[in-house]
C-alpha cells in the first residue's frame, strides 16, 4: 500500500492564503452563468428578495408592537381604528414572511437545477480533456492521483461556490438593512454584532485549509480503496478472487485504509467542532451583552417597547447573518481550493497532435527508425536502444524476443502513443511527429495483446476499429468474415447485435479465443489503414485457428505493411523480414532461412519450440 506523501504539484497550494478566497470565484461565476442564464438570474433575483425583506419584517414587528400599545392606551373613540391599524400591520409581516419562504423556495429550486446541469458540465469537461491526454498521463500515478481528486470533489464545488457568493450576498444586504436600523440604537453595536462573529471564522479558515491538505495527501489511498472496491465488486475479477481466497484479505486491507482515514478525520472533526463551540461562545455572550443592553435603554424608556423587539430582532438575526456571511466567505476558501485541482487538471498541458502533415515527401519509403531510443517517463534504464528498422510497403515484418524486451514499446512508438527520446521514426519520409493526428490514425490498424473487451454489441466492439463506421452492420460484417468472427457470430441467436459481457442484461461471456477473434477483426475495420499491427493477436487461439487467421492476414495486408509480434514461430517464419529483440536491442534480423542458417538466438528459440511439437 502506498504511504501518505505530498503530490508534486504545488498549484493548490498557491490557492492557500486568504486572496485564495476569491482565486477562482469569477471562474466558477462564469461556469454557472454559460450552464444557464435564466437560472442565473433567477438565483441572482430570489437571493436579493431573500436579501432585503428580514429587514422590512422586523421593522413591521416593530411597528405592530407600537401599534398594539397604542390601541391598549388609546380612548374608545380611537381604539378601533388603532386595532384595524395594528390588524393590517400584522397582515402586512404575515405576507412578507410568506414572500421570504417562496424566495427561499425558489432559491432551492434554482440550486437543485443548477446542481444537476453544472454536475454533468464539468464531468463531461474532466471527460472531454481525458480525451485529449497522453498515454504517458494515464500511467503517470501523480497525474492519476489528480484526475480522481478532480472527479471526486471537483463537480460539486463551482455551484457549492456560487451559492455561497449568492448567500454571501443575501447575508450582506441583510446585515446591510439591519445595521442601518440598528445604527439608530448605537453605531457601537454594530461594530459589536460583526466583531463577535470574527474569531470563530478565523478557526474555521484554518481547519478548511488542513482539511483540503488531507485531501490532497490522501489521494493514493483513496486511489488505492477504489481500485480494491473494483477488484472485490467486478465480475472480471471474482473468479480469481474466489479461488485464491483473495476477498478477505483484500477486504481487511480496505478497511486498514478506512480506519486510518477515518482517525484522521475523527482528530479534525473533532477539533474543528471543539473550537467552533467555544468561539461561538463568544458571539452567544455578546449577544446577550447587547440583550441586557437593549433592554436596561426600553427600561429607561430611551426606546419604545417596539423598538425594543425590533432591535432585539436586529440584533439576533444580524448576528446569524454576520456568522452566515464568515462561514460563506470560510466555505468560498475551501471550495477555491478544491476548485483548484479541477482547473489544475484542466489546465495540464498536452503536448503532440500538433503536426499537419497528412501525406509525406516519399510514399515508397514507408516505415523507418533511425536510432530510436526510449526511455519510459520516470525509468532509469531506456527500453529500446539504438534501433534502426526499415519496412517498404508491401512487407511484413515479425518482432520476436523474449518478455520484457521492448517489442510493444516499439509499437508504442510507431503508434505515436510515445515520443522517441532520441532518434526519429519517419513514415513516408515525414517525421512521425509531423504528422496530422487523424491522418496517421487513418493509416495505421492496431490490436494490443492487451485490447479492450467493450460491453457492448457484439457488433460495435468490431465497429469500434473505426470510429466512421461504429454502427454500420454491413462493414461489421465484411470485418467479421476477414477477422474470423463470423462463426462465432452465427451460433448467436442475436447475431452481430448480440450484447457481450456481463455487465448488462442478456450479456453473453466470450471465450478468450473467441475475444481475440473479435478484436482481429476489429483491426480489419480499418479498410484505408496501410500498416496492420498485431500484438500477439492468437496467443489464445487454437493451432488451426491460428494457420487460418495467418492465411488470411497475408492474403488481406498484400501490398500493405504487416507487422506482427508473436511468440509462436510457426506464425513468425512467414514474415518477410523477422527482427529479434533483446534488451531493447536488435540482435538478429532477416528472413526465416537467413536467421536458421545463421545459426544464432532465432534458430536456438525455433529449434527449442519445434521439439516441443515433435
Ligand atoms: N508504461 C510503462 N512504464 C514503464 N515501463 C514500462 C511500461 N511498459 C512497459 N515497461 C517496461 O518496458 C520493458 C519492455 O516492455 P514491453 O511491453 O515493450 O515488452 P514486450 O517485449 O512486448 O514483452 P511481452 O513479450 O511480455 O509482451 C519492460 O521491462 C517493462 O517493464
Amino acid at each position: 500500500m502506498s504511504s501518505l506523501r505530498r503530490p508534486t504539484n504545488t498549484k493548490p497550494e498557491l490557492a492557500r492564503g486568504f486572496a485564495g478566497v476569491f482565486a477562482y470565484s469569477t471562474r466558477a461565476l462564469e461556469l454557472v452563468w454559460t450552464t444557464s442564464r435564466p437560472l442565473t438570474i433567477a438565483f441572482g433575483l430570489m437571493t436579493l428578495i431573500a436579501g432585503a425583506l428580514p429587514a422590512a419584517v422586523a421593522y413591521v414587528g416593530a411597528l405592530i408592537v407600537d401599534a398594539v400599545v397604542a390601541a391598549i392606551q388609546a380612548t374608545p373613540s380611537t381604539r378601533e381604528a388603532l386595532t384595524q391599524h395594528a390588524l393590517w400591520l400584522v397582515a402586512g409581516e404575515g405576507a412578507l414572511v410568506a414572500a421570504i419562504a417562496g424566495a427561499q423556495r425558489g432559491l432551492n429550486l434554482c440550486q437543485s437545477l443548477l446542481r444537476a446541469q453544472l454536475g454533468q458540465r464539468v464531468n463531461v469537461m474532466i471527460l472531454e480533456k481525458a480525451l485529449t491526454l497522453e498515454l504517458s498521463h494515464f500511467e503517470n500515478s501523480d497525474f492519476y492521483d489528480k484526475l480522481t481528486r478532480a472527479r471526486r470533489e471537483a463537480s460539486s464545488r463551482p455551484l457549492s461556490l456560487v451559492t455561497r457568493t449568492f448567500g454571501l450576498a443575501q447575508n450582506a444586504i441583510s446585515l446591510l438593512s439591519f445595521g442601518s436600523l440598528l445604527l439608530h440604537f448605537s453605531p457601537w453595536a454594530v461594530a459589536l454584532l460583526i466583531l463577535a462573529g470574527l474569531p470563530a471564522f478565523l478557526a474555521e479558515t484554518k481547519f478548511s485549509g488542513d482539511k483540503f491538505r488531507l485531501f490532497l495527501w490522501r489521494s493514493p489511498e483513496t486511489r488505492m480503496q477504489l481500485y480494491l472496491e473494483t477488484v472485490l465488486a467486478r465480475e472480471d475479477h471474482a473468479k480469481e478472487v474466489k479461488l485464491f481466497g483473495l476477498g478477505p484479505l483484500f477486504l481487511d486491507r480496505y478497511r486498514k485504509i478506512f480506519n486510518k482515514l477515518y482517525h484522521e478525520d475523527r482528530n479534525l472533526t473533532i477539533r474543528r467542532d471543539t473550537w467552533g463551540f467555544f468561539l461561538g461562545l463568544i458571539a452567544t455572550v455578546t449577544l446577550y451583552g447587547a440583550y441586557a443592553w437593549i433592554a436596561l435603554s426600553a427600561i429607561a424608556t430611551r426606546i419604545t417597547l417596539g423598538q425594543m423587539t425590533m432591535y432585539l430582532m436586529l440584533f439576533r438575526q444580524g448576528q446569524a447573518a454576520v456568522s452566515a456571511i464568515l462561514s460563506a466567505v470560510g466555505g468560498m476558501y475551501e471550495d477555491n481550493l478544491y476548485l483548484s485541482t479541477l482547473y489544475d487538471y484542466l489546465e495540464t498541458p498536452v503536448n503532440g497532435g500538433k503536426g499537419v502533415a497528412v501525406h509525406g515527401p516519399k510514399p515508397e519509403d514507408g516505415i523507418r527508425f533511425e536510432k530510436v531510443s526510449f526511455t519510459y517517463p520516470g525509468a532509469e534504464q531506456p527500453t529500446l536502444i539504438d534501433i534502426d528498422l526499415h519496412i517498404r510497403p508491401g512487407e511484413s515484418l515479425a518482432l520476436v524476443g523474449e518478455n520484457g524486451s521492448g517489442k510493444t514499446t516499439l509499437i508504442k512508438l510507431l503508434t505515436r502513443l510515445y515520443a522517441p527520446t532520441s532518434g526519429r521514426i519517419l513514415l513516408d519520409g515525414q517525421d512521425l511527429q509531423e504528422w496530422d493526428e487523424a491522418a496517421l490514425r487513418d493509416r495505421i490498424g492496431v490490436i494490443f495483446q492487451d485490447f479492450t473487451r467493450y460491453q457492448l454489441l457484439l457488433g460495435e466492439n468490431i465497429g469500434a476499429g473505426d470510429v466512421r463506421h461504429f454502427e454500420d452492420e454491413e462493414r461489421w460484417r465484411d470485418a467479421g468474415e476477414k477477422g474470423m468472427a463470423a462463426p462465432i457470430v452465427e451460433t448467436l441467436p442475436a447475431g452481430y447485435r448480440t450484447p457481450l459481457g456481463k455487465w448488462f442484461n442478456d450479456g453473453r461471456e466470450l471465450s478468450g479465443g473467441q475475444w481475440q477473434k473479435i478484436a482481429l477483426s476489429r483491426a480489419f475495420m480499418r479498410s484505408r489503414a496501410d500498416i496492420l499491427v498485431l500484438d500477439e493477436p492468437t496467443s489464445a487461439m487454437d493451432a488451426s485457428a491460428e494457420a487460418t487467421v495467418f492465411e488470411h492476414f497475408r492474403t488481406l495486408t498484400r501490398g500493405r505493411i504487416a507487422i506482427l509480434i508473436s511468440h509462436r514461430f510457426s506464425t513468425v517464419r512467414m514474415a518477410d523480414q523477422i527482427v529479434v529483440i533483446e534488451n531493447g536491442r536488435i540482435i538478429e534480423r532477416g528472413g526465416h532461412d537467413e536467421l536458421m542458417q545463421l545459426n544464432g538466438h532465432y534458430s536456438h528459440l525455433f529449434s527449442l519450440q519445434a521439439k516441443g511439437y515433435r
